[in-house]
């Protein structure tokens, strides 16, 4: 059969070519993974079975059934490791606080995250090639913006206020909301206006950041079943990198150049300290002395990347905090009570918010309870490397932690499988001086934001954001689900996603 489909393919029969590829494709990856598999073959395996192809069977499953398969490896080998399939490759998942710090330790040139969230992400096709070859952005989201959250408040605040009136005015009746359509034209009006000051009221560049988000998520579901080699082509055809490149482009156009020209002139210290203190100040900052960095398309898809790092993330926070709260509303006055006590006495400052503490308590007891993701802070070895159990993950393999099984654990969390909003402002009241149980602190028990080196710069403006628009609710509107019910999640593989379609109810507050 083989030796007639090779002689017709010499022959130059189109039909014989292309199954002739088609063949060799997945001959190809049933050989890669039979390979890849005999090297991990020291690893257990969860939801494949046992028969030639049972490959692709467990990772039709695991793209059905990742969490419950992901839990089941996870109480399975405590503290060990075990793996699962992916449509193009193994996972290895390791369990555990002690294989955390392992992960949490090891330097980039071992563990490597860029070359993990490039095989997940596809980021040369869904984001730009110079963006996953030197993301210096990384480094401005770290330092620059970080540091200018405290000044960009006052700024933040006036854009919640602004886009609650326009995108959702509060009624005297019940009105229903879509909510992820308005949460994310909401948190991307405050995002950016912090990034790019009052073009952020521009509904058309709001559409273009919010969708650029949307698309890139969306393609890397279907690059993940593709051959490499036609990858670039089948985002080139299908793919949104190159429309939203240029519709960002034609918004940022005349804001760059001007900035550039003044920057050419000028510097950083323009006449009268009268440069903008935002994102596209801060990536000029950043690109200065670099050409492949300090040019309108390239300043353009950074704006873009920045924006795909933070309009999904805190959107997912928001829905999942939203959902939660509008289906448990005993857990609203204790909340309004906080928010307004502060407020009074300190106005709204980023201090007042810091100081919300039962409301930062919710939303890390939200993200604890409902992560988003069955499996996150994912690396890759680029060497092979041995963990404190003794187990060598060979050079190549993908490793992550089980997030929503870890931060479910009883043996971490007293009642772990149950939701308590509160569960960590009673932690603060009893911890030592200076313990870090806020949302932001990054730990083994609390993984949302990863770890170690890696772990998220954003995650200081998401949680000023998340506070900003959870209390604004609080405040401003009564709110509830239909009947009262939680939407469910939905999941795709690892990646789970707030309800997308559901409709939250808001009226102005009696
Ligand atoms: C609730 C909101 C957010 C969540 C849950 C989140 C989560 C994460 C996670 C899990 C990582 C990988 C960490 C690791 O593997 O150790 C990460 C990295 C990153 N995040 Fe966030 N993020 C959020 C918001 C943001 C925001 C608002 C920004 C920027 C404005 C941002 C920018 C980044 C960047 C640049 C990295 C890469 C850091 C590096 O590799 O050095 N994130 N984030």
């Amino acid at each position: 059969m083989i030796s007639q489909l090779a002689g017709t393919v010499v022959t130059g029969n189109p039909i014989a070519l292309a199954a002739a590829a088609i063949a060799g494709f997945f001959i190809f990856r049933l050989l890669r993974n039979l390979l890849s598999s005999s090297s991990l073959k020291g690893i257990p395996t969860v939801g494949v079975p046992n028969y030639p192809f049972g490959f692709y069977v467990g990772a039709w499953n695991y793209i059905k059934n990742a969490p419950a398969l992901t839990q089941e490896g996870y109480d399975k080998y405590p503290g060990g490791v075990f793996k699962v399939p992916l449509v193009n490759q193994w996972l290895v998942i390791l369990n555990g606080r002690e294989l955390s710090e392992d992960l949490k330790k090891a330097p980039d040139d071992c563990l490597s995250m860029p070359s993990a969230i490039n095989s997940m992400l596809h980021m040369e096709y869904t984001m730009g090639k110079e963006q996953y070859q030197d993301p210096y952005h990384f480094g401005v989201v770290r330092n620059t913006m970080t540091r200018n959250i405290g000044l960009g408040f006052p700024d933040m605040r006036d854009e919640t206020i602004a886009a609650f009136q326009d995108l959702l005015p509060a009624t005297d009746d019940w009105s229903a909301s879509p909510a992820m359509e308005n949460v994310i034209a909401i948190v991307s009006r405050i995002s950016n206006r912090f990034f790019v000051g009052m073009k952020c009221r521009d509904p058309d560049y709001i559409k273009v950041t919010s969708e650029f988000t949307i698309k890139v998520t969306q393609d890397t579901a279907w690059l993940h079943g593709l051959p490499e080699f036609i990858k670039p082509l089948a985002e080139s055809l299908f793919g949104h990198l190159e429309t939203h490149t240029t519709a960002a482009m034609n918004h940022l156009q005349p804001i760059l150049e001007y900035r550039l020209e003044m920057d050419d002139k000028y510097g950083p210290n323009w006449p009268n300290g009268d440069r903008p203190n935002d994102m596209i100040s801060w990536l000029i900052d950043g690109a200065r002395g670099h050409p492949m960095r300090r040019n309108i398309r390239s300043l353009s898809c950074t704006m873009l990347n920045v924006n795909f790092g933070a309009l999904h993330t805190i959107t997912q926070g928001v829905l999942h905090a939203l959902y939660t709260l509008a289906a448990h509303l005993q857990y609203v006055e204790p909340l309004r009570e906080e928010i307004e006590s502060v407020v009074e006495a300190e106005g709204w400052t980023k201090a007042a918010i810091d100081k919300m503490v039962k409301l930062d308590s919710f939303l890390k007891e939200s993200a604890r309870y409902e992560p988003g993701t069955a499996v996150n802070v994912l690396r890759r070895a680029l060497k092979d490397y041995t963990l404190s159990n003794g187990v060598t993950l060979p050079a190549g393999t993908l490793i992550g932690l089980p997030i929503m099984a870890q931060q479910h654990d009883e043996q971490i969390y007293e009642n772990g499988d149950s939701f308590d909003p509160f569960r960590y402002a009673r932690m603060k009241e009893t911890a030592e001086e200076g313990s870090n149980i806020q949302m932001t602190t990054t730990s083994t028990d609390f993984l949302l934001f990863g770890l170690g080196r890696r772990a998220c710069p954003g995650r200081f403006l998401a949680v000023t954001e998340l506070k900003l628009i959870m209390s604004h609710i609080l405040l401003n509107y009564d709110f509830k689900v239909k009947d009262g019910v939680r939407p469910d999640n939905t999941w795709i593989a690892v990646a789970g996603s707030a309800n997308p379609t559901a409709e939250v109810l808001f009226r102005k507050r009696r």
